[in-house]
């Protein structure tokens, strides 16, 4: 049977957490190294099973760690846990396959995300109430982009004001995302980039600097920060 937090809720979220993290450097895979003491997968699990909306949380494990995964998770909240795939697209697909009836909204929520406020949750969420078929969190580009060749000199400067930086999680008509997923032929790094190819809207929200990829050392060593002064305690 599929584990349910709310059956009230209207929200699936899917946790692809199957990554190696090669960008962070060797180890674990990265969902479950330790951030303050705990497994990045266990700070956002906490966070999405705090959102009122959530009915049920299906995890993608990697193939080697689904047994401990579960026992990670079950003092935290009731999550489903499958195994994940090779790429990420393929993780969210095996999520997708095992979300319950009932939940019409489905979320996708990167575990490299660990300290994403609950209310991020909520707000995906209710933006695609709002009608649009997938919902992104964004925030603006705050760098100068230049555009370069192959030797690193520089083409031209881009045009920012109309970029955003995507996060997660990003939020869809649970007929949307299947539809997506059944129609997808290469492997993207988000979804919202196969609704796209469907030609759905896309909308975006206002994401939260919070919301950070954990990618590389450098953010593991801000979350940590963040989460030891307190400054990310605005979740359980
Ligand atoms: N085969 C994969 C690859 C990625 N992910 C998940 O997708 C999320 C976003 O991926 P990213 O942060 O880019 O993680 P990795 O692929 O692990 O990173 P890297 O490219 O550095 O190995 C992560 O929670 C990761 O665990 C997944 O479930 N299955
Ligand atoms: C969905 C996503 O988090 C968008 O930023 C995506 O997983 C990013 O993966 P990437 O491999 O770091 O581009």
């Amino acid at each position: 049977m599929t584990a349910q937090l709310n059956p009230r809720g209207d929200v699936a979220v899917l946790v692809p957490a199957a990554g190696a993290g090669v960008r962070l450097g060797p180890g674990r895979p990265k969902a479950l190294r330790f951030l303050a003491g705990e497994p990045l997968l266990a700070h956002a699990v906490r966070r999405v099973a705090a959102a009122p909306s959530v009915h049920s949380i299906v995890v993608a494990a990697p193939v080697a760690e689904a047994a401990a995964v579960a026992e990670l998770l079950a003092p935290i909240a009731p999550v489903t846990v499958v195994v994940g795939g090779a790429t990420r697209q393929e993780s969210v697909a095996a999520a997708l396959a095992a979300v319950p009836a009932g939940p019409e909204i489905i979320l996708v929520h990167d575990a490299a995300r660990a300290l994403t406020p609950s209310t991020l949750v909520e707000s995906v969420a209710a933006a695609v109430r709002a009608g649009d078929d997938a919902v992104i969190p964004v925030l603006p580009v705050v760098d100068t982009i230049k555009e370069v060749a192959a030797d690193e000199l520089v083409l031209g400067t881009v045009d920012r004001s109309a970029l955003r930086a995507v996060q997660t999680p990003q939020g869809f008509r649970r007929v949307v995302l299947a539809a997506a997923h059944a129609a997808a032929v290469d492997p993207l790094t988000d979804d919202a980039g196969l609704v796209e190819k469907q030609g759905g809207s896309v909308r975006c929200v206002p994401g939260s600097e919070y919301a950070l990829k954990i990618t590389r050392p450098f953010d593991l060593a801000l979350a940590e920060h963040l989460l030891l002064t307190g400054a990310a305690t605005d979740t359980p």
